[in-house]
């Protein structure tokens, strides 16, 4: 958000979810494609199955995790793409009364990434705690609207970080999605397991991950986080000398896998099944799971760290003031 503009609203009135709202105005809705969609809810990069160039990787291994920006007005390095991205994903703080007006009559879904995003980035990423005061602010978020984690995370994992009951968890991008396992205004029936689309890859994923230990365990720095549907091979520590040698270790590895493909984040390569499933499908099997498939009575908002590292302040600013104004709204509507 501020000039990072993270927060973005998804409108489904008439695209499913494939509509944003546009930065001046929330009548003159801009269209996106599917494929701009999948642009929001995935990191950037991504192979040919199996066939990745270790330049290209490098290329965008070096692109990638941009540094923190603390002040508010600093500008972002002005790339075509960086600049064209903000015009179409404007501030959510600076755009609170028309996201909140735009959701008269409509129901709030939130959708919260984790890392960079409800937690601070850090260099273990067994250490990414969530602070305590975000933990209080998602808590009231999920008492006034349906609240799902969606993230690269292994979802065990992400819910120890977490620790809300009351949430969806939709953890490794997507692919294995979890109800709140307390009672819930808006939970439907057991919700348990709602959703693993991969599950036939659990094996390969485990041999993956066995192997790329192995392969990387003499570059000093590499992490490799086994996130059940995914792998992470962190290169955040890693000496800038080694990427080349990193990279070519994880190509090696994922040559024998053409089933797998690689993806990037910041500063971190992901390996995931090629399977046509990613954080933005999950986010329609959640909605559907909560009774809004091609529903014109629901107002999805995702907050996500994938094109620029988050302020969390701002974040938590945003759902404080969202929860403020719904408690507001209801008060209202009583003494009405
Ligand atoms: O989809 P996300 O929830 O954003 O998950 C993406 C990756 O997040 C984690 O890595 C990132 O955060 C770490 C802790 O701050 C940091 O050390 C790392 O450099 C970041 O890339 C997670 O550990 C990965 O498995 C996810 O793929």
């Amino acid at each position: 958000m501020t000039n990072q503009q993270n927060v973005v609203v998804l409108d489904v009135i008439s695209h499913g979810v494939g509509k944003v709202l546009p930065p001046s105005s929330l009548t003159v809705a801009k269209s996106f494609s599917p494929q701009d969609l999948k642009m929001l809810l995935m990191k950037k990069f991504e192979t040919e199955k199996g066939g990745a160039k270790v330049n290209a990787w490098l290329d965008s291994m070096r692109a990638s995790s941009p540094t923190r920006i603390r002040s508010t007005t600093v500008s972002l390095p002005e790339t075509d793409d960086r600049s064209s991205w903000i015009v179409h994903h404007p501030s959510a703080l600076s755009m609170f009364e028309q996201i909140v007006a735009a959701s008269r009559g409509k129901q709030i879904v939130m959708f919260l990434d984790y890392d960079g995003t409800l937690s601070p980035i850090v260099e273990d990423p067994d250490r990414a705690f969530m602070p305590k005061e975000m933990r209080a602010t998602v808590r009231d978020v999920a008492r006034y609207f349906p609240t799902a984690i969606v993230t690269g995370r292994c979802r065990d994992k992400v819910y120890s970080f977490v620790k809300l009951a009351g949430l969806y968890y939709a953890g490794s991008h997507g692919m294995d999605i979890k109800g709140p396992s307390k009672s819930c205004k808006y939970k439907k029936g057991n919700q348990g397991v709602l959703f693993q689309a991969a599950s036939e890859f659990l094996p390969m994923i485990e041999e993956v991950y066995r192997a790329l230990v192995e392969k990387t365990k003499s570059i000093a720095g590499t992490r490799v986080e086994n996130n059940k549907f995914c792998v992470s091979v962190h290169f955040r520590c890693v000496d800038e000398k080694s990427w080349v040698a990193l990279a070519e270790q994880v190509r090696s590895v994922l040559s024998e896998y053409p089933k797998l493909k690689l993806t990037q984040g910041r500063k971190v390569l992901e390996i995931r099944p090629t399977i046509k499933w990613d954080k933005g499908r999950a986010l329609e099997f959640l909605l559907e799971a909560l009774g809004y498939a091609d529903s014109n009575d629901v107002l999805p908002v995702y907050i996500g760290d994938d094109r620029s590292d988050e302020d969390a302040f701002k974040v938590k600013e945003f759902l404080r003031r969202l929860v403020d104004w719904k408690k507001f709204t209801q008060r209202e509507l009583r003494c009405a």
